[in-house]
């Protein structure tokens, strides 16, 4: 069983541009198309396409638009009453592929909204079970919150995994150990204090920096995504590069949840590592392949790349 949670869920809203956008100016669009998302309510969706049991835990209150687009998936839920509306991320897309998002910070979660929030999630996992932290966290909730809620769910004998950014990805691995992360190339530098470009470049440098996020902080095992340039991940057991998918790309919005879907889905199948790489850039891939922030089922993965061992730089 696998749990999400999405602290800061978000109704992801794309508008397709008529003409290249121009500040300033004005621009004709196509209806705008609203679809659920919030980086664990992703995850959730990818797994559930894929056939993997998947609970997704959100603030929310009932009468969210959200939910009821959630219902229309079949996808199983726990929404913990909260008294803020939720956001609304824009995604811009240009005639020609460029896209801009505009993502906003969200409502604010009250102590007694964040209570209820850790204890649905600590009550939805049990031991054994992946819990899935993921995205940014609303005004209200401290930036310590993946980490504390880590140790807390692994005490109670489950994995967890966590895919944020900023403060509270610092936080995190400060000050817990996640079995699994998924920075992008980005994220990893700003954790490292390094250059991202030089991690993009080589798949061995990238590799080398991954085992020492592992070896830093104790973190079990990094699925670093590379964007275009693929994705490599490194556990105890060794290091892997795949190159990515060739496709025409659309919109990579939700390429990076897509992914991390991916690896739990050939996880949860007992696939080794190189396999859940595999499947991860390929979900991945699919997702970029798609517009807006569509999300890829099985049918939409495109053939998996071939996955080389890396060896220490
Ligand atoms: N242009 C692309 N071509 C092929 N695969 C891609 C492309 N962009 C993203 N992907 C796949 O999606 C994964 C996640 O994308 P990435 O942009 O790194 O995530 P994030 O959204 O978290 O920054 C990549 O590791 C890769 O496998
Ligand atoms: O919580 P954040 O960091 O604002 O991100 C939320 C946004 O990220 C997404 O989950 C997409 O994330 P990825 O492109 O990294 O997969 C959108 O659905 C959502 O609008």
């Amino acid at each position: 069983m696998i749990v999400t949670v999405t602290a800061n869920p978000a109704i992801d809203r794309l508008v397709g541009l008529l003409e290249p956008l121009e500040r300033g100016g004005v621009v004709r669009s196509e209806a705008a198309h609203d679809d659920p998302g919030g980086k664990g309510i992703n995850v959730a969706r990818v797994l559930h396409a894929a056939g993997v049991p998947v609970t997704a835990v959100l603030p929310a209150a009932a009468d969210e638009p959200l939910l009821s687009a959630l219902d229309a998936l079949g996808l199983d839920y726990r929404a913990v009453p909260v008294s803020g509306r939720l956001r609304v991320n824009l995604t811009l897309a240009e005639p020609e592929g460029t896209t801009t998002k505009v993502n906003s910070p969200g409502p604010r979660l009250d102590e007694s909204e964040l209570t209820a929030l850790t204890d649905a999630l600590v009550g939805a996992v049990s031991a054994g079970d992946w819990a899935v932290l993921s995205g940014s966290l609303p005004p209200g909730v401290p930036f310590d919150w993946y980490a504390t809620t880590t140790r807390r769910l692994q005490e109670a004998g489950a994995r967890v995994a966590v895919d944020t950014s900023g403060a509270a990805l610092g936080l995190t691995v400060e000050q817990s150990s996640p079995d699994l992360m998924k920075p992008n190339s980005d994220e990893l530098a700003e954790l490292l204090d390094c250059d991202p470009d030089e991690i993009e470049r080589d798949p061995r440098h990238a590799a080398d920096r991954a085992h020492e996020l592992r070896d830093k902080h104790g973190v079990g095992a990094v699925l670093l995504t590379l964007g275009g340039a693929g994705a490599v991940l490194a556990t105890d057991e060794g290091s892997w590069f795949c190159p990515p998918a060739p496709i025409s790309v659309r919109s990579t919005v939700g390429a990076g949840d897509s992914s991390l879907a991916g690896y739990l889905v050939a996880h949860a199948a007992g696939a080794s590592p190189a396999e859940c790489l595999a499947s991860a850039a390929v979900h991945g891939a699919a997702a970029a392949a798609l517009p807006g922030s569509a999300l890829p089922t099985p049918t939409d993965l495109p053939a998996a790349p071939h996955v080389e061992a890396v060896d220490p730089a």
